[in-house]
């Protein structure tokens, strides 16, 4: 395995000259572009890492599918979807588009950021601190990484240069989608889109999936089954944002990417995967990343179609 994972990386450097690392958050553009990684986690215990599967970035969108699962705990699905839709937009995933075309109104989907700061601002806490706080255990838990910290300067820079989400958040508030603390709502966005990651990390969170919702380490059930099959429906569907059908048909399992250059895949009942390659491609993901996870499905028939 990790002789073919490290052929699987050669491959696909090439590719990461034609992407380029996102600039309007002017932080993440101090990423190392170079950089490829990655880490498998299976249920068995064994683990493969190759490339630079240590590098740091962070986690970006990935964090969505996290809070999703969170809130779904926390309320139920009624009620979170009675606040965000199930239905891909086939748009980008700071759109703002369709946000007004639905009556009542609501964003389509958890996974593009207006979905994804409704689904945050419904996560129980009395403040947007205690909010944080649940988020970071939690996330430490089913990474079973204790030394998770959310990285300052990328979350100070996007909450200065936010405006597109922030835009967003107070429409939603005027449709009564999110409640009237925008800034505090906002603010827990930012900081759960800065922590920072390696590749090991994403693919525990992934295995943590793929084994529905069972922390291996425990054997604890942390998550309802049915809500982390919710959670890998809208990865397959919404995942990759406007790139979700390709990839589907390329790769055939639940990802998501995020603009820190991480893709979190899931293979159902076998592994999780975690990938880095800040390069990006036009529609804000990992451009070499997604190379890899196509070539590594083929060579060990991933598939879930
Ligand atoms: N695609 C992403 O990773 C986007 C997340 C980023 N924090 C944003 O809100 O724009």
């Amino acid at each position: 395995m990790q002789a073919q994972l490290e052929k699987i990386l050669d491959k696909n450097r090439n590719k990461i000259q034609y992407g380029n690392l996102p600039t309007y958050i002017p932080e993440l553009t101090k990423a190392n572009k170079d950089a490829l990684g990655i880490y498998i986690s299976q249920p068995d215990g064994k683990e493969f890492g190759a490339g630079d599967y240590g590098y740091k970035f962070t986690i970006q969108s990935i964090s969505k599918v996290i809070t999703l699962i969170m809130a779904l705990e926390d309320w139920g699905p009624a009620y979170i979807f009675e606040k965000v839709g199930m239905e891909p937009t086939g748009d980008a995933f700071n759109s703002m588009m369709k946000l007004e075309i639905v009556r009542p109104s609501k964003p389509f989907n958890p996974m593009i950021n207006a979905g994804a700061i409704a689904v945050t601002s419904m996560i129980k806490g009395n403040s947007p601190e205690e909010k944080i706080d649940r988020i970071m255990k939690f996330f430490k838990l089913i990474t079973q990484n204790p030394t998770l910290e959310i990285n300052k300067s990328i979350y100070m820079s996007e909450k200065k240069t936010g405006d597109r989400n922030r835009a967003m958040a107070y429409f939603m508030k005027d449709v009564g989608v999110i409640n009237e603390d925008v800034e505090g709502n906002l603010d827990v966005y930012f900081r759960q889109c800065s922590i920072e990651v390696t590749c090991k990390d994403i693919s525990r969170i992934g295995l943590f999936l793929s084994n529905n919702g069972i922390l291996k380490e425990t054997g604890e059930q942390l998550i309802n089954p049915e809500y982390t099959k919710i959670a890998k429906a809208f990865m397959v569907t919404c995942g990759m944002y406007n790139a979700s059908g390709e990839f589907a048909i390329n790769v055939g399992i639940p990802a998501k990417s995020g603009v820190g250059g991480g893709i979190m895949a899931v293979v159902p009942g076998r592994m999780g995967i975690g990938v880095v390659g800040p390069s990006l491609d036009e529609k804000g993901n990992s451009i070499a990343g997604i190379g890899v996870l196509k070539d590594i499905s083929k060579e060990l028939d991933l598939s879930i179609f």
